[in-house]
């Protein structure tokens, strides 16, 4: 049996996230088992070491620090599997996301020649547009993972510290490559901000503006905001790509229209320029939730519920939300 000392240090080391007090402790713990003769034990306790060490590394390879806990609570880890072929796109839109994909599939190449991948990108447009479905879709293309780092709540809850908290996002992407996600970025890059902690919020802006300039990482950052007008200006010409979302055409709407019912078995003959045309000014978060609406009609009542004129009942009902 292990020392009440070194179980201690096990169940210290586990609750501040220091894994390599952790594993150190529990390696000794299978030494001294070694040493009292408990050879089978010793073997089964560093077999799991090596096999909870390796598993971690796959799901998370964050530095191990002290600092790792902090990191934690600032960034939400997503592990995209959302892919570009999964969205409906402009041609532009998919051009330029094809052009940073590819720069980042040949990342050594273009560095050996001094020369920077685009991997800082703005995305601007409506809600429901797909900003964020974007960020998940290009770390899905890479096989990167994603953090989402939600800069309101940040300022909010680390009031006085948020700078340096920012700091320690921008030391994480150097040191662990991923697609980094600020959302809600008109939080700090607003020039009219009605809260109460301008002076703060101001502060975040130019820290931001110095990290990203300053930043080398090969960690793609993305910015998603709702309202351009309101960003400062010095930050557009901080970005590599500003990419400009819209709500869907009516042509992109019958897109998702026909794979959507497609998708979920519907077969029957609806009038997809009808529905589209009539759902113009609709987001493409709000045309899925009408195809979902559709969904569940199908699985709980059948297909004979699932009429033209039921689905222009949801369009109408998602336009009178406005
Ligand atoms: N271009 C698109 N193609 C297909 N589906 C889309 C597209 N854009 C959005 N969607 C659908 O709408 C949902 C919401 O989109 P998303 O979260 O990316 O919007 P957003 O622009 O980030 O909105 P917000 O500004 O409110 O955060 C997605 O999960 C997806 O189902």
């Amino acid at each position: 049996m292990a020392a009440a000392e070194q179980i201690k240090t096990l169940i210290k080391s586990f609750g501040e996230g220091d894994e390599s007090r952790f594993y150190a402790t529990a390696m000794q713990i299978a030494a001294s088992e070694a040493r009292k003769g408990h050879l089978a034990l010793a073997e089964e306790l560093k077999k799991l070491i090596d096999k909870s060490k390796s598993s971690k590394a796959v799901v998370k390879r964050l530095p191990v620090n002290a600092a790792q806990k902090e990191l934690n609570d600032l960034l939400e880890l997503v592990s995209p599997s959302i892919r570009l072929k999964d969205m409906v796109l402009s041609k532009d839109i998919q051009e330029t996301l094809a052009k940073v994909i590819h720069e980042q599939r040949h990342l050594d190449k273009l560095l050996s020649h001094n020369l920077q991948p685009r991997r800082k990108l703005l995305l601007v447009g409506p809600p429901g547009s797909g900003k964020t479905m974007t960020a998940h879709a290009l770390a899905g293309e890479l096989g990167l993972p994603l953090f989402v780092i939600r800069l309101d709540g940040l300022i909010s809850r680390y009031l006085g510290e948020s700078i340096a908290k920012l700091r320690l996002i921008f030391d994480a992407m150097m040191d662990f490559r991923a697609v980094y996600l600020f959302d809600e970025f008109d939080s700090i890059g607003s020039t009219r901000t009605q809260t109460q902690d301008v002076g703060e919020i101001k502060r975040v802006l130019n820290s931001f503006l110095l990290q990203i300039e300053k930043d080398k990482s090969n960690s793609l950052i993305v910015a998603a905001t709702n309202l351009p007008e309101s960003l400062d200006t010095a930050l557009f010409r901080r970005f590599d790509d500003i990419i400009n979302y819209t709500n869907p055409s009516e042509v992109q709407i019958k897109q998702i229209f026909a794979s959507r019912l497609e998708e979920i078995g519907i077969q029957k003959n609806l009038d997809l320029d009808h529905l589209s045309k009539s759902s113009m000014g609709l987001s493409y978060a709000e045309v899925h939730k009408i195809c979902e609406d559709t969904w569940k009609d199908y699985l709980l009542y059948g297909e004979n519920r699932v009429t033209e004129e039921k689905i222009i009942q949801y369009i109408m009902a998602r336009k009178r939300t406005y």
